[in-house]
């Protein structure tokens, strides 16, 4: 739900701080089609269902809080994004969104390639089959031993972040008596408009090598004298959740400014640009964000442009969605534990999850839609904020939601658009096992990454 102003303001006798709230949707039983996963609909008795299983069954089955994924929509979205950028592009998925050993699995069968940012994120990728070419690898702080198992295992492209790097890497690949690929992280000085914990480009952060301090063109120049790396080309990650294209204009045609520069100084046309990810994607209904296609078109327009003036051949783009693939199609279900109404604020409801599984709220001041899902009502709206579990009473996962004010302990709530950085950030906080992720398709469910027992974290307890 949005914070902006509403007319029409809250009902039903809430007292609020003035204009915080959307005014409660007309049908609290809708799906919006924006924010919820494809298969995603209530069947006669009012039940969500995904890829035609109800949430009741998959709660018998698999308990609560739980990921539930629709495959069949997280394989249309990677088509899309490969059909949008077309043969003479790359669209690496950003595994720090999701990733277990299925979704690589899928990305290889849909000829997408993958960005890892850890060995841990590198060993998922190989034990999921994808080919270590098609891996692209990311961080600001690679330990030597991550350099030294991505050289080994032939990783495609390191992209390189600062000048240690280029060393670490060049003597790594020297010792493997190999010529490593890499691109160089570029910082363009946009800033996005995003959260700033999640803008990238601006020149005050940790990524990248700076465009306008000169740091980029003296990486270029120690890389291009390396005779074990291949510098393949520059890569530009500006921020995520990013509606507005004017970001990615800007890096693009600052990305095509350097590759020039480097023609003049250096006589060589690097034959690679990754503009990185960041699109974003409708978490409430306020949110209108754009397809692959649309991206995809603007993108190849400006570059295209950029590189006509400058008198460059076109160059291969890359790019990196995560969360624009992988977001919209799980939603965390979970049951509801306790109703506490607070008369002229507004009504805790607590369920059995939280910010373990879901930090983004609390993190980002994310917005959530919810829904009753295990059962249709035509009770009136409740001002509810949804909360977890934890000790913590920042543990919200919906800050601002309109639930049924019928809605019970036992009902069923199911938080959608929970596909990206909601599992690969759950934290074990409060001793809490991680919640399993579901995927869903042609009415089946099964289990890609299962739940953490009380064992599991008493396992790593040694003392
Ligand atoms: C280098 C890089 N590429 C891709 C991504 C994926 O971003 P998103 O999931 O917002 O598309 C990120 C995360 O922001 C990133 O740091
Ligand atoms: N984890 C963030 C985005 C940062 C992605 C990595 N650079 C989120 O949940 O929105």
């Amino acid at each position: 739900m949005s914070r902006s102003a509403h007319p029409a303001g809250p009902r039903h006798g809430d007292v609020l701080p003035e204009g915080h709230y959307s005014a409660p949707p007309a049908d609290l039983n809708a799906l919006d089609e924006k924010v919820w996963a494809r298969t995603v609909e209530r069947d006669r008795e009012g039940q969500v269902t995904v890829a035609g299983v109800g949430v009741k069954a998959l709660a018998e089955e698999f308990g609560t809080p739980a990921y539930f994924l629709d495959e069949a929509d997280f394989r249309a979205r990677c088509r899309a994004w490969r059909e949008a950028f077309g043969a003479d592009a790359d669209v690496f998925y950003a595994g720090k969104a999701f990733l277990s050993r299925a979704v690589v699995r899928w990305l290889t069968e849909e000829g997408l390639n993958l960005d890892v940012c850890s060995g841990g994120e590198l060993s998922t990728a190989l034990a999921g089959g994808m080919p270590a070419a098609r891996i692209a690898f990311h961080g600001n702080n690679k330990s030597l031993v991550e350099i030294e198992r991505a050289v080994g295992a032939g990783v495609g492209r390191i992209v390189v972040d600062s000048f240690e790097e280029i060393e670490r890497v060049a003597a790594a690949a020297r010792a493997a008596g190999v010529v490593q690929g890499v691109q160089i992280r570029v910082t363009v000085g946009v800033e996005a408009h995003t959260h700033e914990f999640i803008a990238t480009a601006h020149e005050d952060q940790k990524f990248g090598l700076s465009l306008a301090g000169g740091t980029a063109a003296e990486a270029v120049r120690r890389a291009l004298a390396e005779d074990s790396l291949e510098l393949l080309g520059l890569h530009s990650h500006i921020g995520s959740q990013i509606f507005d294209m004017s970001g990615f204009e800007v890096s693009a045609r600052r990305v095509v400014g350097l590759l020039a520069r480097i023609r003049d100084e250096h006589g060589v046309e690097l034959p690679e640009i990754d503009l990185g990810g960041g699109l974003g994607i409708a978490y409430t209904s306020d949110d209108d964000p754009q397809g692959p296609a649309e991206i995809a078109k603007a993108l190849r327009e400006i570059v295209g442009r950029e590189c006509e003036v400058a008198g460059l051949a076109m160059p291969r783009i890359s790019v990196e969605p995560g969360r624009a693939i992988v977001g919209p199609t799980a939603f965390t279900l979970y049951e509801v534990g306790t109703i506490k109404p607070l008369p002229g604020l507004r009504t805790y409801v607590s369920v059995d999850g939280g910010m373990s599984d879901n930090i983004r709220t609390a993190l980002y001041d994310a917005e959530y839609a919810v829904a009753l899902a295990s059962r249709a009502s035509t009770a009136p709206p409740m001002l509810a904020r949804v909360v977890g579990k934890h000790c913590e009473s920042g543990d919200i996962v919906v800050r601002d939601a309109y639930l049924p004010a019928d809605t019970a302990p036992g009902d069923l709530l199911a938080v959608p658009a929970t596909g990206a950085y909601c599992r690969s950030m759950a934290s074990n906080y409060n001793h809490t096992p991680r919640p399993p992720v579901v995927a869903v398709a042609d009415g089946r469910a099964r289990t890609i990454v299962r739940r953490e027992t009380e064992e599991d974290l008493l396992r790593l307890d040694v003392g």
